[in-house]
């Protein structure tokens, strides 16, 4: 399931580049104001940290809201304190875009977040022009050379690559990459299953210069109290964002975790 996502995210932004070309998104980015800086506000605090996730559907959940306005839902997310926000940009199985990215980021101040499956550099450069301060990069989709590149690919454009595990192994290659952003994705991205525990497992081996981000499967308070218990300094959360009630009030609740 992977593979296909990824190579699905490959072919559609090889349409997009028959289009507009590498040099052409690269000059966007260029003119972009510089990324902000997504390490100094996730920083480990005396209280959780959120990033926030504009999530339309998955493919494990199908969907999950329509959200017609994706810069009002993010502005609901800041307004309750979040401190990042994600926005999916695949297509296919998540009904995100890079317009949602350019919408939310004219809409918000905090750090946001590049959510796709990123293989290759024009997928980096089209992050940058559409404002992304942070780029998901996911080990179990990459080979190390091409997550190698991929890293300094992201730095070289100013941006922080938020570097995703799923286990003990791919966490100590994040670790060797030198990232300061590191996920455990509870969610096997293969199978789709969860494991709330994987990140009590892992996040052990993360030495305190990185960040340590729980992702995914947290429904409620007390799945981000598990999460802060076991280590985390910031939660990525999705689902519970736009399935719940009011997604301030929610998000007020979820930061205010100690
Ligand atoms: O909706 P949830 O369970 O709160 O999960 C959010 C986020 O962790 C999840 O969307 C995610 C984590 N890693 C990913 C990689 C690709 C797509 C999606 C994801």
């Amino acid at each position: 399931m992977l593979d296909g996502l990824t190579a699905g995210a490959r072919e559609d932004a090889a349409a997009r580049r028959a289009d507009r070309p590498l040099s052409a998104v690269e000059a966007d980015a260029a003119a972009q104001a510089a990324a902000l800086d997504a390490v100094a506000a996730l920083s480990r605090a005396d209280h959780v940290k959120l990033i926030a996730e504009v999530k339309r559907a998955s493919p494990s959940r199908g969907a999950l809201a329509s959200i017609p306005d994706p810069a009002a839902l993010a502005a609901q997310y800041t307004a309750g304190g979040a401190h990042a926000i994600s926005v999916l940009t695949e297509q296919r199985r998540f009904q995100g875009s890079l317009a949602d990215l350019e919408a939310v980021r004219a809409a918000v101040d905090v750090p946001v977040l590049r959510k796709d499956f990123i293989a290759d550099e024009y997928q980096i450069a089209e992050a940058r022009a559409a404002g992304a301060d942070l780029v998901l990069l996911i080990v179990a989709a990459l080979d190390e050379s091409t997550l190698r590149r991929l890293y300094a690919h992201v730095l070289d454009w100013g941006m922080t690559p938020l570097v995703e595990t799923h286990s003990l192994d791919e966490a100590r290659l994040a670790v060797d990459l030198g990232a300061q952003l590191i996920g455990v994705n509870a969610r096997d991205l293969t199978t789709f299953e969860l494991d709330r525990e994987l990140f009590g497992r892992v996040a052990p081996i993360i030495p305190d210069n990185a960040i340590r981000i729980a992702e995914s499967a947290v429904l409620g308070v007390a799945d981000v109290e598990h999460y802060r218990r076991a280590g985390a300094d910031v939660v990525l959360v999705g689902e519970a964002l736009v399935t719940g009630g009011d997604p301030v009030a929610t998000a007020r609740q979820f930061v205010s975790v100690s």
